[in-house]
């Protein structure tokens, strides 16, 4: 690939405004699809989603955990669902929110970042709670592949205030676990065009934002928004009027509209004049 991943999803968002759709394939979805819940189901979940979807959104974001809970047959279905949708023009944020030890985050890295591995799409997402250094060996693939990664800083989900806004002292003073990440990506970003390749995840559902993102440099996936509650509204709120750089993902909220296709079209576009209308 030529060019950096932030350049990409640069062009992608001007082409294709800020919407990323998540990729989910419940069981509950499966059924209400009329699919199976085994891998003929999933297969068919996936083709719908890349036709539907892959000339219509900036990104797709496969869940990695409802394919991985088929097994190998599952694993595959992911596979070839990047590969469909990569191909069909839109980006693939493979989310599977991996971290671990360094040597083992090697591993991980050849697996979601390395140019040749199937399991590669354009991003990842990466849980940062070993230590953000932890995640060096990612940084490392996806500077070389040009591709991207979405670090975890403030989640979506209730628990995850506990640890994220939890304080940490430093030398100079004392943050949040979460500005701590964010700092750490904004670091990494210093001297990209436009956008870097160190995204972070912050969600667009939160009820208050307690982060200073000005220096980030960098994409910010917003998961929360619809189905788990955030509102064009909340975005604006929390990131502020034009949400440049911001890339609002939603999953259940736009899969509902399924499993026709141009029902998911009409629901993506719907949402997508609703985020880029002017802030009142
Ligand atoms: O990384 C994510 O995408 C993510 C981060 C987060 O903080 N919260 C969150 O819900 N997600 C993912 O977003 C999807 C849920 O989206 P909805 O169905 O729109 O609520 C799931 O795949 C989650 O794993």
């Amino acid at each position: 690939m030529i060019t950096t991943f932030g350049a990409r999803l640069s062009a992608a968002m001007d082409a294709r405004g800020p919407l990323c759709v998540g990729v989910d394939p419940h069981p509950a979805l499966l059924t209400a699809w009329g699919l199976t819940d085994d891998l003929t189901g999933l297969r068919r979940f996936a083709e719908i989603c890349v036709e539907a979807l892959a000339d219509e959104v900036a990104m797709l974001k496969p869940q990695s955990a409802f394919f991985e809970s088929h097994g190998s047959g599952g694993i595959a279905v992911l596979e070839q669902l990047i590969a469909d949708a990569r191909a069909r023009g839109t980006l693939v944020l493979v989310d599977a929110k991996r971290g671990d030890i360094g040597s083992t985050m090697t591993a991980y890295a050849k697996a979601y970042l390395t140019e040749g591995s199937a399991l590669a799409g354009d991003a990842v997402t990466l849980s940062p709670y070993l230590g953000f250094d932890s995640l060096a060996p990612a940084f490392e693939a996806a500077s070389a592949s040009g591709r991207g990664v979405f670090v975890l800083a403030r989640t979506s989900n209730p628990e995850g205030s506990s640890v994220q806004d939890a304080v940490a002292s430093k030398a100079d003073g004392e943050r949040s676990v979460a500005q701590g990440m964010v700092d750490a990506a904004a670091q990494l970003n210093v001297g990209a065009p436009r956008l870097g390749a160190v995204g972070l995840v912050v969600g667009g559902n939160l009820p208050t934002l307690n982060l200073d993102l000005s220096g980030l440099n960098g994409p910010i996936l917003a998961p929360g928004f619809g189905a788990q509650g955030g509102t064009v509204a909340d975005l604006r709120r929390l990131f502020g009027p034009n949400l440049e750089g911001v890339l609002p993902t939603s999953s259940r909220d736009v899969l509902r509209h399924g499993p026709d296709a141009e029902a998911l079209r009409a629901a993506v576009r719907e949402l997508r004049a609703r985020l880029t209308e002017p802030a009142a």
